[in-house]
């Protein structure tokens, strides 16, 4: 996601009560943050937070982490709810690629990957968030029967994320190549990259992994 830089983003995001300024403090110990024992779901580059936002308001028994990498684009999430303390909703500026810094082995239950950058160059594989390596890092920090649910309006993405997927034992459920076609369109909520995405009658893949323990 581009967005103009926004100086001095990072100081004002420490402004948010549900900004995390210091995340590898909670590492093994997110549930008190939360002050419960309640599962926890994150996202993975959540852009302007739309999604994550109404999950978090619909599900109040579910902690929800968002994990991004610019802060310029957390900051735009952080600002959708002003300076309210939302008690299950948390937002980090972090690297994905070092998702073990943040979580203790299996301490999360779900992980969202919602229109990741495709990265389409063959050389730039290992960049893309379905990458063998990112799999490998989503399993260890998963729980036993976790889950990871994606979205994309990219087909090559999707394709690559499915054979990832089967190379590396996780098991796919709920596969659809036209989710708001689907009987899954009922529940979805829309990311704003995919009303934009589905505005144009782009099709929407979306697909969920279990992953199996090693
Ligand atoms: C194409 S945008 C999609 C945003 C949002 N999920 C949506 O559907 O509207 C991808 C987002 O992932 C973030 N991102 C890319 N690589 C990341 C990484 N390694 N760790 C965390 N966030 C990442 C980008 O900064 C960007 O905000």
């Amino acid at each position: 996601m581009r967005l103009r830089n926004i100086p001095g983003a990072e100081a004002a995001l420490r402004e948010y009560p549900t900004f995390v300024d210091n995340p590898l403090f909670y590492k093994g110990n997110w549930k008190e943050r939360f002050g419960n024992n309640n599962p926890i779901h994150v996202e993975i580059g959540c852009g302007k937070g739309r999604f994550i936002n109404t999950l978090a308001e619909r599900h109040p028994d579910i902690n929800f982490i968002a994990v991004e990498l610019k802060a310029e684009v957390v900051l735009r999430a952080v600002q959708r709810t002003e300076y309210k303390a939302i008690p299950n909703l948390a937002f980090v500026q972090y690297d994905a690629s070092k998702l073990t810094e943040l979580f203790a082995d299996h301490e999360i239950s779900r992980i969202y990957l919602n229109f990741s950058d495709p990265w389409p160059k063959t050389r730039h594989a290992k960049r893309r968030l379905t990458y063998k390596s990112f799999l490998n890092t989503y399993r260890q920090v998963l729980v036993a029967d976790g889950e990871l649910h994606m979205k994309t309006d990219n087909e090559n993405l999707f394709e690559f994320s499915l054979n990832q997927f089967a190379a590396e034992r996780f098991q796919m459920r709920n596969i659809t190549f036209d989710l708001h076609q689907s009987k899954l369109a009922a529940d979805n909520v829309m990311t704003e990259y995919e009303e934009r995405f589905s505005s144009r009658g782009q099709r929407i893949y979306r697909v969920e992994a279990s992953c199996v323990i090693k």
